[in-house]
């Protein structure tokens, strides 16, 4: 169990982890490279300023994506903590920073999915994570102790753990986060020369567009320029569709009769293919999408246990969206629950079971409400000795 942890680089995402761990009674220390970020953070209840005596049990990296590396190593030599993650917005960089500049063996990379346009310690809350995603990325050499550590700080932040590589974490953050954010910058900048006379009738769908784009533009720059190329492929995409609707209204604004009517025909079909999209989007705190099917499994109260499940399921090459765990300590026993593509679960539970572990039949996630009946482990079958993998994604 987690008694101590150190945040280095107390800003929004660092104070806010730190207060959640704080009002967990964990004991944190606070640490920036601007001091008074961390005696900020320090008054607002985050904790202590200043390095710990002895090792804490791990250290939060809250700093830019860019310096994840060498904050790492320099933690490390000075012997912080027993293991490290971070929070960066990006994975890729920072993991091939920390194979090559430290001891990887107990740093595992992570990514809380909630944030604000807003930076410092000011702007931090204890409630910041709750129900939202939070990406860990194990590489082949992750401890399990620093899997589980980095698993307990999420619990404690009232998050929901999701394991990927970090390649497949970067591409999707693309897609999710990071050209959303480019595109409501460019939507903004439009409105850099705005006349008064249209300010004035600025509303809500204005403010919902462009939101993001006041975040940090140092912070933000770092992040694109971290993961230039996968952003570049969803842009191209957007381009083109931007293309089409420029070409679409042109036909519109003119005389042409077959232009005008194309133009009715191509708008008509981007706007449908947005509402489709939109539908895609989960709710606020963690909505699933229908085609997930949630896979749970009881393990034991041991140490490595889920390292050793998610280790099986990576074998089984499906690939995991969710993962969250309901303790029951009276039980020693917990329930961890997968989710994972409607089409896999079946057969991914079925073997599980093969495997040897007390699997619940698969449910649906819109409909899962009350636990399914456990299907007993299949009769001879043994506890399988895997070692952990590099993620299941
Ligand atoms: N802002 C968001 O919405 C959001 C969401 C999820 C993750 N993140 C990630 O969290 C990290 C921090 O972002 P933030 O929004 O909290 O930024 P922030 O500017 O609010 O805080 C960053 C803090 O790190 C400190 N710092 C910078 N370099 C340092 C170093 N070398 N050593 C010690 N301290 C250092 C700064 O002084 C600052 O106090 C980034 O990696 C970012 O990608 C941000
Ligand atoms: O809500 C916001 O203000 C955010 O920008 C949060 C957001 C996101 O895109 O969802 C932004 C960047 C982070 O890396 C994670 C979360």
């Amino acid at each position: 169990m987690i008694r101590t942890a150190a945040v280095v680089g107390t800003g929004l995402i660092g104070t806010s982890v730190a207060l959640a761990l704080t009002a967990r009674q964990v004991h944190v220390h606070l640490l920036d490279a601007d001091e008074s970020a961390a005696r900020t953070a320090a008054a607002l209840g985050a904790g202590t300023v200043g390095p710990p005596a002895a090792p804490v049990d791990i250290a939060v990296l809250a700093v830019p994506p860019g310096c994840v590396g060498e904050v790492l190593a320099a933690q490390q030599a000075r012997g912080l903590a027993r293991s490290y993650t971070d929070v960066a917005s990006v994975k890729g960089g920072p993991e091939r920073d920390a194979l090559r500049l430290a001891d990887p063996s107990c740093y595992i990379g992570g990514h809380p999915m909630a944030g604000r346009e807003l930076s410092g310690p000011l702007a931090a809350s204890a409630s910041l994570f709750e129900g939202r995603s939070w990406v860990l990325t194990p590489t082949q050499g992750t401890g399990t102790d620093t899997l589980n550590r980095a698993l307990e700080v999420v619990a404690l932040c009232a998050a929901v753990p999701v394991v990927m590589e970090s390649g497949a974490h970067d591409r999707a953050v693309a897609l999710v986060s990071h050209t959303p954010h480019l595109v409501a910058s460019l939507m903004a900048a439009r409105l850099e020369e705005m006349p008064d006379d249209a300010s004035r009738l600025a509303g809500q769908g204005l403010r919902d567009v462009t939101r993001i784009a006041g975040g940090d533009p140092g912070l933000w720059g770092d992040i694109l320029d971290a993961n230039a190329g996968a952003v570049a492929e969803v842009l191209e995409a957007l381009a083109a569709d931007l293309g089409a609707a420029v070409a679409a209204l042109r036909g519109l604004a003119g005389d042409d009769a077959d232009a005008r009517a194309e133009g009715t025909v191509r708008v008509a079909d981007l706007l449908g293919r947005g509402r489709r999209g939109r539908g895609r989007v989960p709710g606020k705190h963690g909505g699933n999408p229908a085609h997930c099917a949630a896979v749970h499994v009881l393990i034991g109260d041991q140490p490595g246990e889920l390292a050793r499940l998610l280790a099986t399921v990576a074998d089984l090459e499906v690939n995991v969206e969710e993962v969250s765990i309901d303790h029951s300590p009276a039980e020693r026993s917990g329930l961890v629950e997968l989710a994972v593509e409607a089409s896999a679960a079946v057969r991914m539970a079925r073997r599980l079971t093969e495997f040897g572990w007390a699997v619940q039949r698969p449910r649906s996630r819109a409909d899962s409400t009350a636990p399914g009946a456990v299907l007993p482990p299949a009769a001879g079958a043994d506890r399988p000795r895997v070692p952990l993998a590099a993620g299941t994604g």
